[in-house]
């Protein structure tokens, strides 16, 4: 009743006068109504009932009773008591309170088709009832008497008790549960295959989240046309879809190779009731969740290739390789002039991802038959893991033999910024080999980058690598007379899941045009290739795999990044070709498949994390106080430098900068010898020249923090950045990840630090829990700040802040 008083109170409070009016009365009644239940009737006494289920009551019925007073009240006394309006504008109290008002037992309509149903659904019960009472007696375990499919899954389950990390995994879901079913199928899409078919998974067990079945009862009651209503308050058509779902379930498993029937009780194989009746715990085994996970993914992708992050490789220079040394030889072999170049670039030995990849790509050739093309290359590896170097050493080793000048290598990124940065790699690892590489980015007029890209009178390519973004990309591809990818050897996507997710001008499906109407070219019209390119030809055994028609293009695409996804429908966009994928992460838990942890990425083991838990209002503050004592430091008193501040947008970016920079001043009068921290923000609005100039001064210590919006968090590598602040959370995992990885790169230590606002904390705990994967020991530390501590900073602040409006 309490619930039911304060409820009213708070929408009495709330009114108008005359509805106020309104609502007072029908209180009135209300209580009227409580006060002729609590006396016996003619049908006996009245049952108690709790407050929250007369609230329920009540409020259900006001979604139809308000319009007109009730006719026949004696149940729904208390609706009125919500205001129609407040039922119209929250859609989900509506929802809610027409849930419980269905679990009270409000009479419904039920029509022809609905009672068919539930009379069916009574007789099966009765003869599970029946059966259940066969099986205790016979003594039968979980297993036995249930569809073999099902049983072989609760047999495992039973011998195979959970794991501690499978327990972890289901405490995350707990964290993530308040999403709907169709929130998390979305969730789940966007997570991969594994999440999709973890939610797969889950309606097996748990059917009665299945969206609406098609059944006539389900349909024939629904008040709502929408199929997402079966959140639905219909506990019937909750049944009518788990026995739909079991039904297609156990179709499903009977199609997959099957465990031999209880011999014992040939017999007594139950109907679809005794299942809907008998569900099977919640818990699959990790063997059964790996099963379903991996059904349908693509062969490469069950068989990924997992790497230790902790993985290194000695280099070795090929004159160094003994013929009779099967290490060196499986190992990366470099020339000696490249092993130099890379040693200059403070390489000593190589990283995970280089081990695992270089090897991979230099067992091919720089010339590969279309009639046996490699297999592409999808691999994820934590942030400042070194996947530029993996890539481009393989590239600049095979091209390097060429004896024409064609583009053959072809990187997109998806920023300016990242192709300068990968350009300057490469123009380092092509020095003195010949090699030419070239960047698109707009940052040019057009006509000066097609002057780069093409000889105006042969036209022929002046570049053997291209690094572009993939807008440049589809305009030069439109545009520039003679500029082709028939020739094309590799094409690398960088940031791979970030492209993938860009599809302006579509160009992802343009670029694969273009690169397979090669095969024609190689093939029909027998394009003119290089004696080298001939000798080193592969000559298909058979006479049938001369056929033209099977040629393939041969070019071989890899996909890079940190956080790649998982997701077959993404992938596919670019047409891999049996894609080998390359996973650099801790060693897969018993029971975690490659894809179980799909949507988990891993983070560089030399990252320390910590988050603070602010209140809104001071927030600007909290940060101040973290610049200038960094818990942590190694040198107390000088403040937190070498940082990269993230916001969650460019205008955000901009007014941080400004109030520190007014703090920073307020602050420094009268502490001449103290040096102040050197703040400035890195915006796209700002000219490339610009950006360049001050990633310059950051990377020679004539700036402390740079603030930016996510425009800098994918890839840009700043070796220096010792700190990362999240001053706004990130959206998704994805950008805490990409964010985060700007320290700690390449085995250095570095902090990460996110100011998390009250409201917030729960749902970043879950999501980063959720979402990433740390070495063992590491974890996200929480820092305390207690208010006392910034007295002495408010002062300068409020001086700031007050400018600030100015
Ligand atoms: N084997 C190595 N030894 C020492 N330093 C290396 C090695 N490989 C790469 N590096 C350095 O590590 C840094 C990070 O490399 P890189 O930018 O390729 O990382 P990444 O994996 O692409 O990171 P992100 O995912 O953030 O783009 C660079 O400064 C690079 O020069």
């Amino acid at each position: 009743m309490l619930t039911v008083n304060r409820f009213d109170a708070t929408v009495g409070g709330s009114q108008q006068p005359d509805q106020n009016a309104a609502a007072s009365s029908s209180r009135l009644a209300a209580l009227a109504e409580r006060k002729r239940k609590r006396a016996p009737t003619d049908d006996g006494p009245a049952k108690p009932s709790t407050s929250t289920a007369t609230f329920s009551l009540g409020a259900t019925s006001a979604s139809s009773s308000l319009t007109a007073p009730p006719t026949q009240a004696p149940r729904q006394p208390v609706g009125p008591s919500i205001h129609p309006s407040r039922l119209a504008s929250a859609p989900i109290l509506a929802q809610s309170v027409k849930k419980a008002a269905a679990k009270a037992g409000a009479p419904r309509e039920k029509t022809k088709a609905k009672q068919r149903y539930l009379n069916k659904k009574k007789s099966k019960r009765k003869a599970m009832k029946k059966a259940k009472g066969g099986n205790k007696a016979a003594g039968t375990s979980n297993g036995a008497g249930v569809a073999p499919g099902i049983s072989s899954l609760r047999q495992t389950d039973t011998a195979a008790p959970e794991t501690e990390d499978s327990s972890e995994e289901g405490s995350d879901d707990e964290d993530i549960s308040m999403a709907s079913p169709a929130e998390s199928t979305t969730a789940a899409r966007d997570q991969g295959p594994t999440a999709v078919a973890a939610i797969g998974a889950s309606a097996v067990e748990t059917p009665v989240e299945a969206s609406s079945s098609d059944s006539d009862s389900s349909s024939s009651d629904s008040d709502s046309s929408s199929v997402s209503s079966s959140s639905s308050d219909d506990e019937t058509d909750e049944e009518a879809a788990t026995s739909e779902t079991i039904q297609e379930s156990s179709e499903a498993s009977a199609a997959q190779p099957q465990p031999p029937a209880d011999e014992s009780r040939p017999d007594e194989r139950p109907s679809m009731g005794l299942l809907v009746r008998n569900k099977p715990s919640n818990k699959l085994s990790a063997e059964a969740r790996r099963s379903l996970a991996v059904q349908g993914l693509p062969r490469g992708m069950v068989e990924a290739k997992v790497v230790d992050p902790a993985t290194r490789q000695t280099l070795t220079a090929r004159d160094d390789i003994k013929a009779s040394d099967p290490d060196a030889i499986a190992g990366i072999s470099l020339d000696q002039a490249l092993t130099k170049r890379v040693k200059e670039m403070g390489v000593i030995e190589w990283f995970a991802v280089q081990a695992a990849v270089i090897p991979h790509l230099l067992s091919t050739s720089a010339f590969v038959s279309p009639f046996s093309p490699p297999r592409d290359l999808c691999v994820s590896a934590p942030t400042g893991s070194g996947k530029t170097l993996a890539y481009s050493i393989p590239i600049v080793t095979l091209l390097k033999e060429r004896i024409l000048i064609r583009l053959r290598a072809l990187i997109v990124l998806p920023t300016r910024d990242l192709v300068s940065q990968v350009k300057e790699t490469l123009e380092q690892l092509c020095k003195g080999t010949g090699l030419r590489a070239g960047t698109t980015t707009g940052a040019q007029s057009f006509a000066q980058e097609q002057t780069l890209l093409m000889d105006e009178a042969s036209q022929e390519s002046k570049l053997d690598i291209l690094i572009t973004t993939p807008g440049r990309l589809i305009d030069h591809l439109d545009e520039t007379p003679g500029f082709t990818l028939q020739h094309l050897r590799f094409l690398v996507i960088d940031e791979a899941d970030r492209l993938l997710g860009q599809s302006f001008q579509d160009w992802a499906q343009r670029l694969r045009n273009s690169i397979e109407g090669q095969t024609d070219s190689l093939s029909s019209k027998r394009v003119a290739l290089s004696t080298h390119q001939l000798q080193k030809l592969h000559r298909p055994t058979s006479n049938a795999a001369c056929d033209p028609s099977e040629a393939k293009p041969v070019v071989q695409k890899l996909l890079f990044s940190a956080t790649l996804t998982r997701e077959p429908g993404k992938l596919s966009e670019l047409g891999l070709r049996d894609p080998v994928f390359i996973d650099v992460r801790d060693e897969v838990l018993e029971g975690e498949g490659v894809t179980s942890s799909a949507g988990r990425f891993t983070l560089p083991a030399t990252l320390q994390e910590y988050m603070l838990v602010v209140p809104t209002s001071l927030k600007p503050l909290y940060l101040i106080h973290l610049l200038l004592n960094p818990p942590k430091s190694d040198n107390p008193g000088k403040g937190m430098r070498r940082t990269l501040i993230f916001t969650k947008s460019v205008d955000s970016s901009l007014r941080l900068v400004r109030l520190l920079n007014l703090f920073l001043d307020a602050n420094q009068n009268g502490k001449k010898d103290e040096q102040k921290l050197r703040v400035a923000d890195y915006s796209s609005d700002l000219t490339p020249a610009r950006r360049r100039e001050l990633l310059a001064s950051f990377r020679s210590d004539q700036l402390d923090i740079l603030v930016a919006s996510d425009l800098i968090s994918r890839g840009i590598d700043l070796p220096l950045v010792e700190n990362v602040v999240s001053y706004d959370v990130p959206i998704d995992v994805a950008k805490y990840v990409h964010r985060v990885g700007r320290t700690a790169r390449a085995g250095r230590v570095g902090k990460s630090w996110s100011l998390v606002e009250s409201q917030e904390a729960r749902h970043f705990k879950g999501m980063i829990k959720a979402g990433v994967k740390r070495s063992e020991g590491r974890k996200l530390e929480k820092i305390k700040v207690e208010e006392g501590q910034l007295e002495g900073l408010k002062g300068p602040y409020e001086e700031a802040l007050q400018k600030l409006v100015a």
